[in-house]
């Protein structure tokens, strides 16, 4: 078994805040992160693929697919975007790096199972102290 990670980076919006609970139920909870006022991060993206390594070609799965999935099915989805508003695979979920995670999993898991290797995990950092990791359900 070997592990492979492609790492991607993007910005997004967001703010922490359920939308059937008061401003004031929303700030007790989330505090600072649920001001109206939306705030933003540099997301750092790890996806981590698992499997054996094919002995014709060398690869457990090319390096350049995994990047070109990443892109399309997620990055570019949610790239200088907001988390709470614009990203289809966000909708009616509260924007935490933990639903971040999960819902980038679900956006990945069977593409990279067509390929005949197995999504290990999605770890997002969400600043430089705070990261989340998620393997599945
Ligand atoms: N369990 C979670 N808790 C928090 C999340 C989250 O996604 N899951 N997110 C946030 C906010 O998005 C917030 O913007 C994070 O900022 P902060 O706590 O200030 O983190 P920093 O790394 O910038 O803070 P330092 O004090 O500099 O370490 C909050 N909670
Ligand atoms: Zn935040």
């Amino acid at each position: 078994m070997i592990y492979i990670t492609r790492k991607a980076s993007f910005n997004a919006a967001h703010k922490l805040s359920r939308p059937d609970w008061t401003e004031a139920q929303n700030t007790e909870v989330y505090g600072k992160c649920a001001n109206p006022n939306w705030h933003g991060h540099n997301y750092q993206l790890y996806v981590t693929v698992k499997g054996e390594i094919n002995p014709e070609t060398g690869f457990l799965v090319d390096l350049k697919w995994l990047k070109d999935i990443t892109n399309t099915y997620v990055v570019d989805k949610i790239d200088h975007k907001n988390l709470n508003l614009d990203v289809d695979f966000m909708k009616g979920k509260l924007a935490s790096t933990e639903n971040l995670a999960v819902a980038i999993w679900d956006e990945l898991v069977n593409l990279i199972a067509e390929s005949g290797a197995q999504l290990h995990s999605i770890k997002i950092y969400e600043t430089e102290n705070n990261f989340v990791e998620y393997f599945g359900h």
